[in-house]
């Protein structure tokens, strides 16, 4: 059961890296500090989606792919890229 669509949690990240307080807001904090440092949380987040997929339960790779994206979606709201500029790829 979903608590948000990809579309939906996008939205909210483009506002929070907009205007969040880096205190408060994770994705304000990583916004703050850049695309290396998101960089480097997205290669990370992608190895431990390979690791649970290989060593883990399906569950516990769902949970790592959740949090690539999440961390995907900083990067483009960071660069301020839109959804239309990734899905013009599909
Ligand atoms: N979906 C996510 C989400 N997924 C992952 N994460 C972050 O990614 C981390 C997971 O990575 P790790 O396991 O590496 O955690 P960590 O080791 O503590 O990370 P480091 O600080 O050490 O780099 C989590 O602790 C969160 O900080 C997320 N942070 C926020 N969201 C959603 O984003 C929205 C905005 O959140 P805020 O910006 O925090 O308000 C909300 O809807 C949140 O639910």
């Amino acid at each position: 059961m979903a608590n948000k669509t990809f579309e939906q949690l996008f939205a909210e990240l483009q506002h929070k890296a907009a205007t969040g307080d880096p205190g408060t807001s994770r994705t304000a904090e990583l916004a703050a500090q850049g695309v290396h440092a998101i960089g480097k949380k997205i290669v990370e987040e992608a190895a431990e989606v390979w690791m649970a997929a290989e060593h883990e339960g399906d569950a516990r790779t769902a949970e790592e792919i959740s949090q690539l994206l999440y961390h995907l979606q900083v990067l483009m709201a960071a660069k301020g890229l839109s959804l239309d500029d990734v899905y013009a790829h599909l």
